[in-house]
């Protein structure tokens, strides 16, 4: 049993929240700070500032980015030597997020997606603290996905691109798909069903399979056939590979400018 705070709860901080609770943690382990959130789920203390009294043993940081400087200053009162600090924000280095929280026992940076409500999460993890803090992270992180440590910080901003803006670029993808289906004369309703229910099982049939994604793509496409057809669209000039590239390219470097956008407020 453990005292956890989450200072911000909105769509990312709920997602990890959802997935605690579903993963079989007590709801009366969790305090929520949010000045906004309507309601908490059952048995969570929801709290409009951070409360007096002893540090908790868990600080979550769930707010955005551009209010580390602010926001981030009464949580000093909940962070004692016994306590891991995690930073969901997007770019905030380790640096600064440690200069704010000194006293702190670990500071930990975590990259997760909104499937963590879910179980269902990448998550990208870097921080300092001791072996023992690092494996209060891993049990922290195990109902919410599969959590990777990273070999340095320069990585997160990639992971921030890669696995918590990535859904937002896979549900592109699926819109796409299915505008292209339907300007071939299926009906919107069917194309967006049969997209939605393609990703789905390619996902799941990839996710189970020890077959690489190239390869997979190898076996269904047929020598001569459509698949092949298709495959030369999206191959030819390396046009999808530099799309995703120049995707993810933008997207870690929002995430450094964000972090010099924080060094510098705070
Ligand atoms: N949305 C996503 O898929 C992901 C978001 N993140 C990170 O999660 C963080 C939150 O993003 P979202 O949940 O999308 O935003 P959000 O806007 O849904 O949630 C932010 C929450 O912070 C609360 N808040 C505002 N001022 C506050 C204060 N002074 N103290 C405490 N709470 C305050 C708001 O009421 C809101 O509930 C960001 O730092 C973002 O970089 C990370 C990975 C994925
Ligand atoms: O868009 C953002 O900045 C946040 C970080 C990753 C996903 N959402």
């Amino acid at each position: 049993m453990s005292r956890i705070l989450l200072v911000g709860c909105g769509n990312m901080g709920g997602a990890m929240l959802t997935g605690w609770l579903a993963g079989g943690r007590a709801a009366s382990e969790f305090t929520v700070v949010d000045p906004f959130l309507a309601e908490a789920p059952a048995g969570v203390t929801l709290l409009r500032e951070i409360p007096a009294g002893d540090p908790f043993d868990v600080v979550l940081l769930g707010f955005k980015p551009q209010q580390f400087a602010e926001a981030s200053v009464p949580v000093g009162a909940a962070v004692g030597p016994g306590t891991i600090v995690l930073s969901i924000l997007a770019g905030v280095d380790l640096a600064t997020l440690r200069g704010r929280f000194p006293q702190a026992g670990a500071m930990v940076r975590v990259m997760p997606n909104l499937a963590a409500a879910m179980g269902k999460s990448p998550i990208g993890l870097f921080g300092d603290g001791d072996g023992a803090a690092r494996a209060a992270v891993n049990a922290l992180m195990a109902p919410l996905g599969t959590a990777e440590w990273l070999a340095g910080e320069e990585l997160m901003d990639v992971v921030t691109a890669l696995a918590g803006s990535g859904p937002a670029f896979v549900y592109r993808l699926i819109d796409a798909l299915a505008q292209g289906a339907a300007a071939l004369g299926l009906p919107r309703d069917q194309a967006d069903r049969l997209a939605l229910g393609m990703v789905e099982g390619a996902g799941a049939l990839a996710a189970a399979s020890p077959l690489g994604p190239g390869e997979l793509a190898d076996r269904v496409a047929s020598p001569g056939g459509t698949t092949r057809a298709g495959l030369d669209v999206l191959d030819a000039d390396g046009r999808l590979a530099r799309l995703m590239a120049d995707t993810l390219r933008a997207a870690r470097d929002r995430g450094a400018e964000m972090a010099a956008e924080a060094r510098a407020k705070s």
